[in-house]
């Protein structure tokens, strides 16, 4: 150390310690130079002793005083801004802030280039077009190039009086009963069975089953479908679509046995196909009661088969070695059988698709094409629905010689006897609001979930609370779903939770309610689902639970078809808007789906099938096979 009148001065750098490295979970903006947090309590001490020993201990209690004040007002501004803001957001719904979301949406739409929306809407309809592209018809057929042109024929006549009326007096009569028809020589609509000519034992069982006059789609498609015609049929849920198709088979059926008693190995004559086993059991049964109904009237007796999946075959092996003349099937079933060669179509005459558009939809659409490729020659092709888009009547085109379309109402517009409600529920309260929902009638009420698990636990949730309660969906084992079936349709169980296979055309008696727990993506089901109700003239209603989890969209077709049937449309759905409103002010619909809340654009079925082809799925899997 050297003696320097100066303290030494260093040139030399002082060695600093190194950061600390940087804490990968520190905050944004964390910062170790903020004051440390001291609680309220804390401060006030702090600042009383600092007061104290600045001297004057009235200055100090003063002082004290007017900082608790202002410490106070603080902490109730405070307080009442967190009301507020809590308030804010309880006002603002969720369902503002989703049309909030489809305002941006709206606004970003609008940013886009003319071009770029004419390529989207380009897109779309190429995607329908190459849909329809794919046509209806047998692989054998379409390689051959055989295309029948002519239509059939059958011995059936209208009765002569009938005959001679002139065209308006027939037009007259569609009018009446809102029927639209198109197509080439159409025959007469026929407002009484009798001048149907059904045998005797026919009037007498529709008599005792209470029913009197034909329906809309009975007196004009009885008359088409026994003149031999090919037909799409569309008329409302509960309509008694089931009777215009099922008593024309009977008939051909008869004629032929008539004509040359069937041995085995011969038939069948026809082929009703149905999307859902349940629904094939319901036609097959109603086919066996009439047949056996004729057989004791003196008719010879004609036999049917139920060919579907589930069940074992061998339990029918007695028709099977008779020979038969009328099949009830599911795609999958049917074409097993056929591949197998337990029977032919060689003498087929008849093929009737029952809800044709939901088996297409519900990915049936390779079975049915592998199972025209059986048929042999000809023969009178039929397609019900009370949901038939134009995509699969286009689908259905080529299957089809010179058709006549019977429409009565609009595809895909609900039943008039539906009283449809509409609520809001959230998703959280659904379960404890169902307990009261279902005090809004009378049983039998159906429940629909899209989600089988979902069901399960709404049954679960009913027994426990005292409610007899069954279960449905396409996981169940067939005893099981055949047990559901039976027990809600007896009147043992008062409550049936169903997934969407108890929707397709299944007709039990006087069902009272029909509670969706969710809203179906797709308004078609909805139709179909509600349509357990107000059936055959009766009335009956629909509750309907949405909230939040409910696409938009969805709930713009639901606005569209409440007010297209007159229901009462409630305000949260009045308020959505809709983007796509044509210059009329109406809406523009879908032209893929007949969906009236959305375009093709955002067509959700488009979007489904695209996922489904992308997945490469095949049928639906609610069992149908
Ligand atoms: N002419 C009629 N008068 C009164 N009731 C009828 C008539 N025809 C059929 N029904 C009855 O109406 C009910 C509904 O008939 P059906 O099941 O055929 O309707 P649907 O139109 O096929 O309905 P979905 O589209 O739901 O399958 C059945 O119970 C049937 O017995």
């Amino acid at each position: 150390m050297t003696d320097s009148p100066h303290p030494p001065t260093y040139s030399k750098r002082r060695r600093t310690p190194s950061p600390p490295p940087p804490d990968p979970y520190a905050l944004d903006g964390d910062d170790d130079d903020k004051p440390l947090y001291v609680p309220v309590k804390q401060r006030r001490t702090q600042l009383v002793s600092r007061l104290a020993a600045k001297g004057g201990g009235a200055t100090a209690a003063a002082e004290k005083r007017r900082h608790d004040e202002e410490e106070d007002a603080r902490l109730q501004q405070q307080r009442d801004d967190d009301d507020r803001a809590r308030r804010k957001r309880e006002a603002q719904t969720l369902l503002i802030e989703a049309q909030e979301v489809k305002r941006r949406k709206a606004i970003e739409d609008a940013a886009k280039t003319e071009q770029q929306k004419r390529e989207e809407e380009e897109a779309h309809i190429l995607l329908a077009q190459e849909a329809a592209r794919k046509q209806l018809a047998g692989a054998e057929e379409l390689a051959k190039g055989i295309v029948y042109t002519e239509r059939m024929r059958s011995t059936w006549k209208p009765p002569h009086y009938i005959l001679s009326k002139p065209q308006e007096e027939h037009d007259a009569v569609r009018d009446k009963f809102h029927i639209l028809v198109s197509g080439d020589d159409i025959p007469p609509p026929i407002p009484n069975f009798r001048d149907m000519k059904l045998p005797r034992p026919l009037l007498d069982y529709l008599k005792k089953k209470k029913i009197e006059a034909p329906t809309p789609i009975q007196l004009q498609g009885l008359p088409v479908v026994f003149s031999g015609r090919d037909m799409i049929g569309i008329a409302f849920t509960g309509s008694g679509k089931t009777l215009a198709f099922s008593v024309p088979l009977l008939m051909f059926s008869l004629e032929e046995e008539k004509r040359m008693p069937f041995v085995q190995g011969e038939g069948p004559v026809g082929i009703i196909m149905c999307p859902s086993r349940e629904l094939a059991r319901q036609t097959y049964e109603g086919l066996q009661e009439m047949a056996k109904l004729m057989e004791q009237g003196g008719y010879p007796q004609v036999r049917s088969l139920l060919c579907i999946g589930g069940i074992n075959m061998s339990e029918q092996s007695q028709v099977l070695s008779q020979g038969f003349h009328m099949v009830v099937a599911t795609p999958g079933r049917l074409q097993d059988m056929l591949e197998k060669r337990k029977f032919s179509l060689n003498s087929c005459k008849y093929l009737c698709m029952d809800e044709a558009d939901r088996m297409i939809d519900m990915g049936f659409e390779e079975d049915v094409r592998n199972i025209m490729s059986f048929f042999k020659h000809q023969r009178q092709t039929l397609l019900f629905s009370a949901t038939m888009p134009k995509r699969i009547q286009d689908f259905a085109q080529s299957a089809l010689v010179q058709p006549i379309v019977v429409n009565v109402g609009r595809a895909g517009a609900a039943s008039l006897n539906i009283i449809q409600e509409v609520e809001y529920v959230k998703q959280e309260a659904k379960m404890v609001y169902l307990l009261e929902c279902l005090q809004k009638t009378a049983p039998p009420t159906i429940i629909f979930s899209d989600n089988k698990n979902e069901v399960d636990d709404i049954q679960e949730y009913l027994l426990l609370k005292g409610v007899e309660a069954v279960a449905i969906h396409g996981s169940k084992t067939q005893e099981e779903r055949e047990y559901a079936i039976k027990s809600f349709k007896t009147g043992k169980k008062d409550v049936m939770v169903a997934s969407g296979v108890a929707s397709k055309g299944l007709d039990f008696s006087e069902i009272q309610h029909v509670i969706n727990f969710s809203m179906p993506k797709e308004i078609e089901d909805y139709v179909h689902q509600i349509g357990r109700t107000g059936r055959s003239g009766k009335t009956g209603i629909a509750t309907t639970f949405v909230n939040m989890q409910t696409a938009e969209q969805t709930l713009l077709d639901l606005k569209y078809l409440l007010m297209e049937a007159k229901q009462k449309v409630p305000p949260f759905l009045l308020s959505i808007e809709d983007p796509n409103l044509g210059a009329d002010g109406k809406p523009v619909g879908c032209t893929n789906c007949g969906g009236l809340g959305h375009t093709i654009r955002n067509c959700p079925k488009l979007e489904e099938n695209q996922r489904r082809t992308m997945a490469g799925f095949g049928r639906g899997g609610e069992g149908g096979y």
